[in-house]
């Protein structure tokens, strides 16, 4: 991990992401067991929990720590709005409480804590510092604390996405993946036919995924659970895309939710490539996971009405699955530009990620040949 130009960077991130996979599986247990009312909506009715400002408090902190409160720079998908009205005091208590019991566990995960607690000001302090507005020049963190938060609040996949971008290119990838399990077995066809991850008792859950530009590799460790540090079984191990180039072989991912991308396109798009497994439907960036990981081969998605795709929701996956060996696009098959600020500006209607080159041409041919006739 030292080897590269970013070595320390991501050193730093992957243990700081191991924390965060930590905090967000306390978190969930307590959300989905009903012990706590933690979950509030933002002005686009979507959720936001504990979990989202604690982690974004606990990674901005140790960024800091490490990297320097002055020089860094940080985009991060929350804000205190929400947390600082008045009726949210004991939701800013839960949100200290949680980011303390976390930087308190900094030294197992090889991480220097603070030498005592934080208090309120210096956590909200620390969330609203993550307002940076990114651009083509300098280094810039992208941090989307939770990803994923339908996933999260309903006990299924989410994922903690954190990337680094350096005058405009992504150069180091994190992905933190709580609930995915780390064999590929435990991915199983679900009651309603479709595919979805389940725990199984013989599988462990839960993985950090990394990379970085140009390394040509992508790691994946498993959770760290104890004392047990990053020895022994907690090597990581080189993960690498599918070989499947037959699209009758080969399984697309989608979001769960038909509002965030458009089904009934993506099924035209598979039908006419002869793409013939069902759908797999996952919550957040895990399906950047999926394809880099080889456990599928396409992610698609073509959000509806003018939707405006944030960089924090892409960083990360994108490298991961390029250093894994695959292509992603837009739909119009160029790149996808991170040096624009905190939305992917010029993004040509949706996303392509794929295994490999073939896949990915004739999903593009897809599009092109269909869009016209879609209402999209
Ligand atoms: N109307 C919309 N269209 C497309 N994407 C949307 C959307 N509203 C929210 N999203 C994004 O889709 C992400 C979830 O992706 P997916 O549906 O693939 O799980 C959300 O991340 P958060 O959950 O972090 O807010 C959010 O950024
Ligand atoms: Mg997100």
């Amino acid at each position: 991990m030292e080897k590269n130009k970013y070595g320390k960077e991501l050193d730093v991130a992957v243990k700081v992401v191991q924390m965060a996979c930590s905090l967000c599986k306390t978190v969930q247990k307590g959300l989905i067991s009903g012990s706590f009312n933690q979950v509030k909506s933002k002005n686009d009715d979507s959720p936001v929990t504990v979990a989202d400002w604690s982690v974004q408090a606990t990674v901005s902190w140790m960024l800091c720590e490490y990297f320097g409160s002055e020089s860094v720079s940080i985009i991060a998908e929350e804000d205190v709005q929400a947390l600082s009205e008045p009726d949210s005091e004991g939701l800013l208590g839960m949100v200290v409480t949680t980011v303390n019991e976390a930087l308190a566990k900094a030294p197992i995960y090889g991480l220097n804590g603070p030498g005592k607690a934080l208090m309120a000001p210096q956590v909200l302090e620390a969330i609203s510092r993550c307002n940076s507005s990114g651009g083509p020049v300098g280094k810039h963190w992208v941090l989307d604390p939770v990803d994923g938060t339908l996933g999260f609040v309903r006990g299924d996949q989410y994922a903690i996405a954190l990337a680094l971008i350096d005058d405009g290119k992504v150069v180091i990838g994190i992905l933190g993946c709580p609930n995915y399990p780390l064999e590929k077995e435990s991915l199983n066809y679900h009651d309603n036919g479709l595919h979805k991850f389940s725990s199984s008792s013989t599988s462990e859950v839960g993985c950090v995924i990394y990379t970085s530009k140009g390394s040509g590799e992508a790691w994946m460790q498993p959770l760290i659970h104890g004392n047990e540090g990053l020895q022994g079984p907690n090597c990581a191990k080189l993960i690498k895309v599918s070989a499947i180039d037959d699209p009758a072989l080969a399984t697309f991912c989608e979001s769960v939710e038909g509002a965030n991308t458009n089904h009934s396109f993506t099924a035209g798009l598979a039908n006419g490539v002869g793409l013939r497994n069902k759908p797999l439907r996952v919550h957040s960036m895990v399906k950047y996971a999926a394809i880099a990981r080889g456990d599928a081969e396409i992610y698609m998605k073509f959000a509806r009405g003018g939707y405006k795709e944030k960089i924090w929701d892409h960083a990360a996956g994108v490298l991961i699955v390029q250093e894994a060996g695959g292509v992603v696009t837009d739909a119009g098959g160029r790149p996808l530009n991170f040096s624009r600020g905190m939305y992917l500006e010029g993004l040509d209607r949706g996303i392509v990620a794929c295994s490999g080159v073939k896949l990915h041409e004739k999903i593009i041919g897809a599009v092109y040949a269909s869009w016209d006739s879609s209402n999209l």
